[in-house]
């Protein structure tokens, strides 16, 4: 086993305010954002460094693990209380028609199929005016969770919007509004003090209401943060229609170590008055599902895997993704029918071709990708959980379909149950290979992007222990791990995602026979696979 030398790097880009020092503990140079804050001319860079100071430092998160503090109904009352300040109430929200989808997994893959079948849609018919999406986490820039008709914001924009926010909440008083009494004022300030900020993904939540309401959407799809019923997307009441896919275990510490409890979070997105659908779930999962609709006395409509999609080309050509698929035709569907009138949809007719357009053309990045060079097929795609990961391991194998030998880059900072992760990955490929091969090298990497200059700004994480990246500490057991379960692997721990795909790259100078690429699968976090399409790419792969 080989690892990369213990080394200090320096992660600091000349012109940001955000210093980070390596070994050592972050620091936030807060005049220097003050007084750019002050000026007239704030970019989207200095948002973006804001933002950054809203995140909750690895101390924290940390000290309320070990306490047991968990998100609870405050979580949602804090975001309306959030909302009032920047000038909404809950009744605006009705005017986005929002779509509103919570799950383990395919989450974003169920929005951005919505967002396109709704933008093929707009074309065809004119109608929705204007579609909002809005996804997390990003992959190439923070920009891209918030997207009008398709496309991130543009910074511009961004930055408009983020300070507009940011000043509105600096200047609210704890007045919260005038129908609101002296006890309601008192609540308020002790769930949220005037002048206060919600925390990073919170902030980004209430940023995108602003953004779309200011912007005149009248269609948007919202996909839930972590959970659901205290997520800082539930604070709407009347969505058009509600979508829970697949779900399995996840973010244990916040939802819970079972699969039922994970479901009661991811149920409470559920509204009376507004129509539920879901896909088949495992038993235990679709009993909580059932049991919470009942309560809420909503109709949740559980779809087989849509028989329209006979023909239709989703990609990947998997049943994961036709179960997205049938959710987004149910969640569009919907909305099309309360935006138009006109429109009817036959159950038992072919999809029309805006659906099937919007299904085919879908782009939604970082996700079972593959870019080929000269010598290398990088097969790149953001699976984070057990399941997934074995999903995009079965993809991995039926895509190299070419001879050469098969290569892992895997990162995931911050969870130490990621070391599970590891056995499902690995024997998902060797399994499917006549002579039991596995990956012949695996690369376990830092989630810094560059090797020399660091993090790139949208990138910084206050949320992960410094200590740990600086020693590899979380590479090196994962290292170990693959060791005993796979011992004929050369396994290796570097600092950088760009010394990973270097590595996999050098690869190729040292044996390829004639027909061979190397066949490489890049996996473990949406963090490293934005930061390594950065890197193939040469440039933001926005
Ligand atoms: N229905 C599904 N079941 C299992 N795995 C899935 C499903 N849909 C997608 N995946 C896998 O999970 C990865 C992430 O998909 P997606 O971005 O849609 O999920 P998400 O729920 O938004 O996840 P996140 O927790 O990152 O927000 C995909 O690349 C794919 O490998
Ligand atoms: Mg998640
Ligand atoms: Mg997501």
């Amino acid at each position: 086993m080989r690892y990369a030398s213990r080394r200090t790097i320096s992660l600091a880009r000349s012109l940001t305010p955000v210093i980070i020092t390596l070994p050592g503990i972050l620091r936030i140079l807060t005049p220097t954002l003050t007084r750019k804050m002050a000026s007239k001319t704030r970019t989207y860079n200095d948002a973006i460094d804001a933002l950054n100071s809203l995140q909750t430092p690895f101390a924290v998160i940390e000290a309320r693990r070990k306490a047991g503090v968990r998100p609870d109904a405050v979580s949602v009352k804090e975001m309306r209380t959030y909302l009032t300040r920047i000038g909404y109430s809950s009744h605006d929200l009705d005017r986005l028609n929002i779509v509103h989808v919570a799950g383990t997994k395919g989450k974003g893959s169920t929005c951005a199929f919505v967002d396109s079948i709704l933008s093929r849609y707009q074309k065809a018919r004119g109608v929705p005016r204007r579609i909002g999406l809005f996804t997390s986490p990003h992959l190439i820039a923070v920009r891209e969770r918030i997207r009008i008709n398709s496309r991130p914001i543009s910074e511009e924009l961004f930055a408009r919007y983020f300070f507009e926010v940011w000043d509105r909440l600096e200047s609210s008083v704890g007045k919260e509004g005038p129908d609101a009494s002296a006890n309601a004022d008192a609540d308020a300030a002790l769930i949220a003090p005037a002048g206060s900020k919600p925390i990073y993904a919170r902030y980004l939540t209430l940023m995108s209401y602003h953004v779309f309401l200011s912007e005149g959407v009248d269609a948007a799809v919202y996909e839930t943060g972590i959970g659901g019923e205290y997520d800082a997307t539930n604070i709407v009441e009347r969505p058009v229609a509600t979508g829970i896919s697949s779900l399995g275990i996840d973010h244990v510490y916040v939802l819970g170590d079972t699969v039922d409890k994970i479901a009661w979070h991811k149920a409470g997105i559920m509204k009376t008055g507004s129509p539920a659908f879901t896909i088949e779930q495992v038993p235990s999962a679709a009993q909580v599902l059932k049991d919470r609709a009942k309560e809420k006395k909503v109709e949740l409509k559980v779809l087989d895997i849509d028989s329209r999609l006979q023909g239709v080309n989703v990609r990947p050509d998997a049943n994961f993704q036709r179960k997205n698929a049938s959710l987004a035709i149910a969640l569009a569907e919907t909305t099309i029918a309360k935006l138009d009138p006109s429109f009817s949809l036959d159950p038992q007719g072919p999809l029309p071709n805006e659906f099937v357009d919007g299904l085919e053309q879908v782009v939604w990045r970082g996700r079972c990708e593959v870019k080929e060079e000269r010598d290398v097929v990088w097969h790149v795609d953001g699976a984070h959980t057990v399941d997934s990961l074995k999903m995009a391991a079965r993809w991995f194998v039926d895509e190299c379909k070419k001879p050469g030998p098969k290569v892992l880059i895997f990162n995931q900072q911050g969870r130490q149950e990621a070391v599970d992760f590891l056995e499902g990955l690995c024997n998902t490929v060797k399994n499917a290979d006549p002579n039991g091969i596995g990956f012949r090298h695996v690369i376990f990497c830092t989630n810094v992007t560059y090797a020399e200059t660091g993090y790139k700004r949208d990138f910084v994480n206050h949320q992960y222990n410094p200590k740990d990246i600086e020693n590899l500490t979380t590479q090196r057991a994962f290292a170990e791990k693959w060791s005993v379960i796979d011992p004929s692997a050369n396994v290796m721990a570097v600092l950088s995602i760009e010394e990973a795909i270097n590595k996999v790259r050098s690869l190729a100078d040292i044996g390829l026979k004639e027909d061979e690429k190397v066949q490489a699968l890049i996996t473990g976090s949406l963090h490293l696979v934005g930061g390594a399409l950065g890197i193939l790419e040469g440039a933001d792969a926005l």
